[in-house]
């Protein structure tokens, strides 16, 4: 049986981050801080198994950068942590949040090595100011502040954690069982980014790369007499609009299949499938504005988006700067960053004949530089 399993959990919100990056998503030069924190760990050699929680908007985007074990996880850490935890065969289990994403292989081992001697093991600082609770000030060397990672008997903290009761770490859970917990000292490169002022006293996290990513989108579709038209998510003074499942804004969906590839997001189809009735008619923009917070959310800032639609007819021209506006309105940049093109085939092909639109579609992405800050 495997020794020790190391439960990183990465599924919350970061809703007390107050960013449009989840921080579990910042880049640690081309790494997500996720993978950067769980290739650390790696390096030590000192797991024989490393699970990862995930939410489940991020998940699938999670597999497509590394092969850890992912497991979806839930509403409160304790839940998800319960869903890893049925994953770990091993006698004892390391867990950490991944947001202390600084802890270092020599904290690490010290934690490890103090296995067999309490059911829990766990870091804790002291603190330094005075502390008034309920208006009574206590004795400050009483208090402690509790850090992860912390190690627990695998058995113990599965028998703690089947309660009701919503406890904010592993060794708490194991104490009110009747379990023992040992304390540790702690180390400030093992504090947790909660805030985004956090990030500023971490000194091991290097900043994003200035990579620019780059994505194409094409789509094609066919006129409808049956639809309204709709182009960058602006409607069209026309007699038909586009044969689609959804409402057919082909500029729009060319679009998202673009800031998709930039991110390496996948495409249209995949997030949104033509075989759900979710989709049927949509307002394209809709789709467009998912996308767009996904993007941010993973820590993405778009940079400038550029639009060629081939078009017979309708005419395009004074539309626009309409399209201009609502297309960098939902992608919340300027409308400088956004460029729209039109062209004709010189009646060739099916384009030519006004059997349809195609819009081949650009988008520029780089990562947010959360050193600004
Ligand atoms: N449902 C949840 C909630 C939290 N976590 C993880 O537990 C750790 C500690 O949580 P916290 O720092 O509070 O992160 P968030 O829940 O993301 O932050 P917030 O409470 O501000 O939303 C984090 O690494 C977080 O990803 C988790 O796996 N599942
Ligand atoms: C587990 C923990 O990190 C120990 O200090 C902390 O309790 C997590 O609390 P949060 O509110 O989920 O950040």
């Amino acid at each position: 049986m495997a020794e020790t399993t190391l439960i990183l959990l990465a599924a919350g919100n970061s809703s007390r981050f107050l960013c449009d990056a989840k921080k579990q998503w910042l880049r640690i030069g081309h790494e997500p801080l996720w993978q950067y924190v769980a290739r650390k760990c790696v390096e030590t050699k000192l797991f024989d198994k490393i699970i990862i929680t995930s939410s489940s908007d991020d998940i699938e985007f999670m597999r497509s950068y590394d092969s850890f074990t992912f497991v979806e996880g839930s509403t409160t850490r304790q839940s998800s942590l319960n869903n890893a935890l049925k994953e770990v065969e091993s006698e004892y289990v390391l867990v950490s949040d991944i947001a202390r994403s600084c802890i270092s292989e020599e904290f690490l081992k010290k934690i490890i090595s103090k296995k067999g001697e309490a059911d829990c093991i766990v870091p804790y600082l002291k603190v330094s100011d005075t502390i008034v609770y309920d208006n009574e000030t206590i004795d400050r060397d009483k208090v402690k502040r509790i850090q992860t990672p912390q190690l627990s008997k695998t058995s113990v903290l599965k028998d703690s954690l089947n309660t009701n009761t919503e406890f904010t770490d592993e060794s708490s859970a194991i104490v009110a069982n009747g379990g023992s917990r040992e304390f540790i000292l702690g180390e400030n490169e093992a504090n947790k980014i909660t805030f985004i002022k956090d990030l500023n006293q971490l000194s091991c996290l290097s900043k994003p790369s200035n990579d620019i990513l780059s994505g194409t989108g094409f789509d094609v579709h066919a006129f409808d007499e049956s639809k309204d038209m709709y182009l960058c998510g602006v409607k069209i003074d026309s007699d038909f609009g586009f044969k689609a499942h959804s409402d057919g804004d082909v500029a729009i969906h060319a679009l998202i299949d673009a800031l998709l590839g930039a991110a390496g997001m996948g495409d249209i189809g995949m997030m949104f499938p033509d075989s759900s009735d979710e989709y049927k008619n949509i307002d394209s923009k809709i789709l467009l504005q998912r996308v767009v917070n996904k993007i941010y959310n993973f820590g993405f800032v778009i940079v400038n988006v550029d639009l060629t639609i081939a078009a017979q007819t309708p005419r395009i021209g004074k539309y626009k700067l309409q399209m201009r506006k609502t297309i960098a309105e939902i992608l919340n940049c300027e409308s400088s960053r956004v460029n729209i093109k039109a062209t004709t085939t010189e009646k060739l092909g099916f384009i030519g004949r006004s059997e349809g639109v195609g819009v081949i579609a650009n988008a520029n992405l780089k990562y947010f530089d959360w050193t600004k800050i």
